[in-house]
């Protein structure tokens, strides 16, 4: 018998369609090109990358695990349960000459039974919010990442303003994204992803806002966490 895997295959169909995409910084990854270099920077400001092992979880088109590479890792994994993106992202490390970084498709629970205690950094960012079952993930990245190592995770806060910027403004107004990108029953308070955490053993370092600024078209990380967010932990050592 197959066991379950905590995906939602209509959410691993509908980044397939867009992948040949995900490069094209002006397409419907245009947010994830923005805001790369800020939650990278900020990453590689708590916890130096370089000569690490690194594991990204949900890394689709592999746009921050090869960032990460490319800034000195020994080695980074990047893992999805969509096929074309990952496809596009092997396809593009080659063409960037990035040999430090591989893609596997593999739940990220099965990676955490196979190789516990592996990654000194862990990232999972905007992927908590497509999962059945996103506390099964914080546990699972939990297990993967050494003791005395970082877990980052990025998502989106479940209220009112929330609902209003990631989905009417972004997806209806703006059209930054498609519609039906985000399902707002899904997205996450900072409070239930801080409980979940917790009780998998991780502790909270940091937590950080992400800003849109609709007449700069810009990002900026904030300490206004009321819609995109990020939080910094780690495993104690
Ligand atoms: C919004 S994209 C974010 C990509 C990347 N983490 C980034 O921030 O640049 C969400 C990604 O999560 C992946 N995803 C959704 N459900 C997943 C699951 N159950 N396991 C692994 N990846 C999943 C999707 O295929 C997609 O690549």
């Amino acid at each position: 018998m197959r066991a379950m895997i905590n995906a939602d295959p209509q959410e691993l169909a509908k980044f397939s369609e867009l992948a040949h995409r995900w490069w094209d910084p002006e397409s419907e990854f245009r947010p994830l090109h923005q805001i790369n270099p800020l939650r990278l920077q900020w990453i590689d400001s708590l916890v130096p990358l370089a000569n690490k092992q690194l594991l990204d979880v949900g890394c689709g088109g592999g746009i921050l695990s090869e960032a990460m590479a490319q800034r000195g890792a020994a080695q980074v994994l990047g893992i999805d349960l969509a096929v074309k993106p990952l496809k596009v992202a092997q396809l593009h490390a080659l063409e960037s000459g990035v040999h430090n970084v591989d893609y596997r498709e593999i739940a990220v629970e099965a990676l955490a039974a196979e190789r516990p205690a592996s990654f000194d950094v862990v990232t999972c960012m905007e992927m908590l919010e497509h999962v059945p079952a996103p506390e099964s993930v914080v546990r699972a990245c939990t297990t993967l990442v050494k003791p005395g190592g970082w877990v980052f995770f990025s998502t989106l806060n479940r209220n009112a303003k929330a609902f209003l910027l990631a989905i009417v403004g972004a997806e209806y107004v703006l059209k930054l994204l498609p519609r039906g990108t985000h399902e707002y029953e899904k997205f996450i308070r900072p409070s239930e992803l801080a409980r979940w955490c917790r009780d998998a053993g991780l502790e909270l370092q940091r937590t950080r806002g992400l800003e849109y600024n609709p007449f700069t078209r810009h990002y900026a990380l904030s300490n206004d966490t009321s819609v995109n967010y990020l939080f910094a932990l780690r495993k104690p050592g």
